[in-house]
């Protein structure tokens, strides 16, 4: 038995899970975006060089990725440190901060943030998508990269002593790249050794997170404690989502918030609005998966915070769960989605 057993980590340390209330399980507060900087439509190249006026505020909810400058969250700290308090005073408790190597994860800031709000926060170890794998981390074998991630949960990142309390979110796209699958195989290695949290990014294809469960299974990775994010642009049809479920990952809703026409990243995709996500939910309670669902908004631009007119980290406590409450969603089950289950998940076994 491991002195993180029963425990969940914090940047300040281990915590009970008891401590933890109502989580976020898919959130960003310090990172970059610059990996996806998507040109701007023909014509609109001035909106996006001058984002952050109110007559601009649509087009940056439809283009978020089109100006550089919203891809910075790190520039947004005292921001960041009022939608924390903010967070807290919508009932929030904790948060897991999903960025890893590869988008500019900044442990120093998050343990400032922690410290400063009385939030709780998890962060993220691994690797993000093939295109912000650097040449060396691609030469890298499994056992070199489970024995990074095992010593950033273990020991610190980043030249910090502060630890990850979480595998992930671990980037993956579609096709899977062989770098990928690297990184697959050493997230299952290093969750068996250390009995830990995982969460995944899969690419936009339906198929695609069925396959990384596969990967991890065949690795030896323990699926009941491991989550498939993103769902909401993934997976539209109900049978296949069921189909899905029926292999035993959390299932998480974590792009609340985000409503656009064109999805940028697959354009084959309509990307779903909050009542649409709400109505999912409701769905998978029905079919008896209350135990497996999480909730979050994956907040990783700027336009999102209310500081530029955004939803902000408590839309979700403020907005989506009284919507929850009058489609047939009880509070019993909201307290499981949003307590229950992200305590089981982040509790080292
Ligand atoms: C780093 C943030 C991230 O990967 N978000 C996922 C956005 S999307 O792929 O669901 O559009």
């Amino acid at each position: 038995m491991s002195v993180l057993s029963g425990k969940v980590q914090t940047v300040l340390g281990l915590v009970d899970p008891d401590q933890l209330g109502r989580t976020m399980t898919h959130e960003h507060l310090v990172m970059s975006f610059e990996c996806s900087y998507t040109a701007p439509p023909p014509g609109d190249e001035a909106v996006a060089e001058n984002p952050f006026q109110m007559q601009h505020m649509h087009w940056l909810r439809q283009h978020p990725y089109s100006c550089r400058e919203n891809l910075f969250l790190s520039q947004e700290l005292s921001a960041l440190r009022d939608e924390l308090l903010a967070y807290r005073k919508a009932g929030g408790g904790t948060i897991v901060e999903n960025t890893t190597t590869g988008i500019d994860r900044d442990l120093p800031a998050l343990r400032q943030l922690a410290k400063d709000t009385g939030v709780h926060i998890i962060a993220g170890a691994g690797y993000y998508i093939d295109c912000t794998h650097t040449e060396a981390t691609k030469k890298m074998s499994v056992e070199k990269l489970t024995d990074n991630i095992v010593s950033e949960v273990l020991h610190g990142t980043d030249g910090t002593d502060i630890r990850c309390g979480v595998i992930g979110e671990i980037g993956t796209g579609w096709p899977i790249t062989e770098s990928e699958k690297k990184v697959l195989r050493a997230t299952a290695h290093a969750q068996s050794q250390l009995g830990c949290p995982v969460i995944i990014h899969p690419g936009r294809d339906p198929a695609a997170p069925a396959e990384i469960i596969r990967i991890l299974q065949e690795a030896g990775g323990d699926i009941s404690k491991t989550v498939m994010s993103h769902l909401d642009r993934t997976i539209f049809d109900e049978g296949e989502l069921l189909e899905f479920a029926n292999m035993g990952s959390y299932l998480e809703y974590d792009l609340f918030g985000t409503e656009m026409l064109n999805y940028p990243f697959n354009l084959k995709v309509d990307m779903p609005s909050d009542s649409q996500r709400v109505r999912t939910l409701a769905f998978l309670v029905k079919e008896g998966y209350e135990d497996k669902v999480l909730m979050a908004h994956d907040i990783h631009t700027k336009n999102r915070l209310t500081k530029f007119g955004g939803h902000g980290y408590s839309h979700i406590l403020k907005n989506i769960v009284p919507k929850m409450l009058t489609r047939g969603i009880t509070q019993h089950q909201v307290d499981k989605i949003l307590i229950d289950n992200p305590k089981r998940w982040l509790t080292f076994k």
